[in-house]
């Protein structure tokens, strides 16, 4: 590295201690302690600092909380700094390799792999691969694939059934131009997209092809990792050397050099025809963080939405997952009267399903007993109540506060500034901050583009209300619950 870029990781990594400085200045030790205590710097490129915490909920929290005041801050000690990034670290085990650290680099990533070594070379674009590099290659960032997620062991039903025909299209497909390229898989949480993705990867590993599965966090940190270390040539060829991409959360990609980067990448796929699978927890067009040709991009294969788990479906995905334990834990016994209660009380997704199952599990391990109704209810208590929230749309919101105040869709979005639609207007803009995860920005964005400073004066205002008026709160909560129902 030279002394140049060794001053600037320097002041870099300077810059942040003084924004971390201001943060628990402003916040308050426990506030700070509580979500900025694992906030790191990964690194600055074009304008944006790349920050990384270890968990999503972490991430979201922020995101949601503080995005516009560590961005103030951080452009207090650094006017350059145009946006802010925060991604999800990788945990220990999850990576293919252990992480390798770039000795500069202010600190580990997820990807700092891809900016060290020799395995950074660039590859002729369809040289053969080692099998232990088909996708598992650490130097691409490639994260494993998880060995339970096969086609195998998804199961169909009514909602997921036509993702899974076209999942399983493109993993058999086996001459001619990549099918449905790409193909798009997109639904809320915990529906099986991830599920579909791993078993897209394996089956066409074990057709001996070179797959490489990505988050988008891995992607982001992986390219900026490799522009760090000028590699970035590299990384492109390589990612051009394989015969599926497949990127996951593709709604977190972020940034214009990498938006950029990500559309070269997809083109350049496309067009040598190789297959790109991709998943998002929402339909290409609502990715308003992403650029008009890379949206239309990746709309231009097969699009598909994975539906909500029906109760047959959920029921089918307990019995199969007890079957599964049964193999190892012979006295493992569910009767069906359990398995249709769980099935009815655990709605939200398969993630809670496998959560139910396993504390099962435990309570049939722990105390030797067989699992009754009332067993049952009490091991799954705490998923039933925290299942998580429906995820509100910003047009629902719309739609209801309008309804509720008399007004229209049409008044909210306008430039009328009468007391009659100003009120239920800044109720709409608040519930937004407060029940999605968008931004000051894209919300005044889908407030007949508004400015962000005046989501945020709306959001003050209501907030300040609620402290004071207690009718207020009342309706507010009440709006809360519609939407969330
Ligand atoms: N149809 C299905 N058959 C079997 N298991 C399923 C099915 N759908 C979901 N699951 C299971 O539910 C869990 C969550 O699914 P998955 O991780 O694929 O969700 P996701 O849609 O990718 O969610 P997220 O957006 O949060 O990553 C996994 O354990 C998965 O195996």
């Amino acid at each position: 590295m030279s002394s140049i870029a060794a001053s600037n990781e320097q002041t870099a990594s300077d810059v942040w201690v003084r924004v971390k400085r201001r943060l628990r200045a402003e916040l308050g030790e426990d506030i700070f302690a509580s979500w900025f205590g694992r906030l790191e710097l990964d690194a600055i490129t074009d304008g944006c600092a790349y920050l990384t915490v270890p968990t999503r909920f972490l991430k979201s929290w922020i995101e949601s909380h503080y995005s516009d005041r560590v961005l103030t801050l951080y452009r207090a000690e650094s006017p350059h700094v145009e946006r802010i990034t925060i991604g999800v670290r990788s945990t220990v085990g999850r990576d293919a390799a252990p992480a390798r650290r770039a000795p500069e680099a202010p600190r580990p990533s997820n990807v700092t792999t891809l900016a060290a070594g020799p395995a950074a070379e660039p590859k002729p674009l369809v040289a053969p691969a080692p099998a232990e590099e088909r996708g598992e290659g650490s130097d691409l960032g490639g994260a494993p694939l998880d060995a339970r997620l096969t086609f195998d062991t998804f199961i169909i039903g009514r909602s997921n059934a036509l993702a899974h025909a076209a999942a399983d299209r493109v993993a058999h497909h086996q001459a001619g131009p990549a099918l449905y390229n790409p193909l798009y898989l997109h639904a809320g949480v915990g529906l099986g997209k991830t599920h579909l993705l791993h078993a897209i990867g394996h089956e066409m590993r074990a057709q001996g092809r070179r797959v490489i599965y990505l988050t988008a966090d891995r992607f982001m940190y992986g390219f900026v990792a490799s522009l760090k270390a000028q590699t970035s040539l590299a990384f492109k060829e390589r990612l051009r050397g394989i015969d599926l991409l497949i990127i996951d959360d593709v709604q977190f990609i972020q940034g214009k050099q990498i938006q950029q980067e990500f559309g070269h990448t997809l083109n350049a796929l496309i067009d040598a025809g190789r297959q790109i699978v991709v998943a998002a927890d929402r339909p290409p067009a609502d990715l308003e963080s992403l650029d008009e040709r890379v949206r239309s991009r990746l709309a231009g294969g097969l699009v598909v939405e994975v539906g909500a788990l029906d109760e047959a479906l959920r029921a089918s995905i307990l019995t199969t997952r007890i079957e599964a334990l049964k193999t190892v834990h012979p006295t493992f016994d569910v009767s069906p009267n359990v398995v249709s209660y769980v099935a009815r009380a655990i709605t939200a997704n398969g993630r809670d399903l496998e959560g139910a199952v396993n504390r099962l599990l435990a309570h049939a391990t722990l105390t030797g007993s067989a699992i009754t109704l009332e067993t049952a209810e009490a091991a799954i208590r705490d998923l039933v109540r925290n299942r998580e929230p429906k995820r509100v749309k910003i047009e629902d919101i719309q739609k209801l506060v309008a309804s509720r105040y008399n007004v229209s869709r049409s008044d909210i979005l306008s430039e009328r500034r009468t007391a009659a639609v100003v009120r239920p207007r800044q109720i709409a803009m608040y519930l937004s901050k407060v029940l999605t995860l968008r931004s000051l920005p894209e919300i005044g964005r889908r407030f007949g583009g508004r400015d962000h400073t005046t989501v945020l004066h709306a959001v003050r205002k209501i907030e300040k209300a609620l402290g004071e008026d207690n009718a207020l709160n009342d309706e507010v909560e009440l709006l809360k619950r519609m939407l969330q129902e």
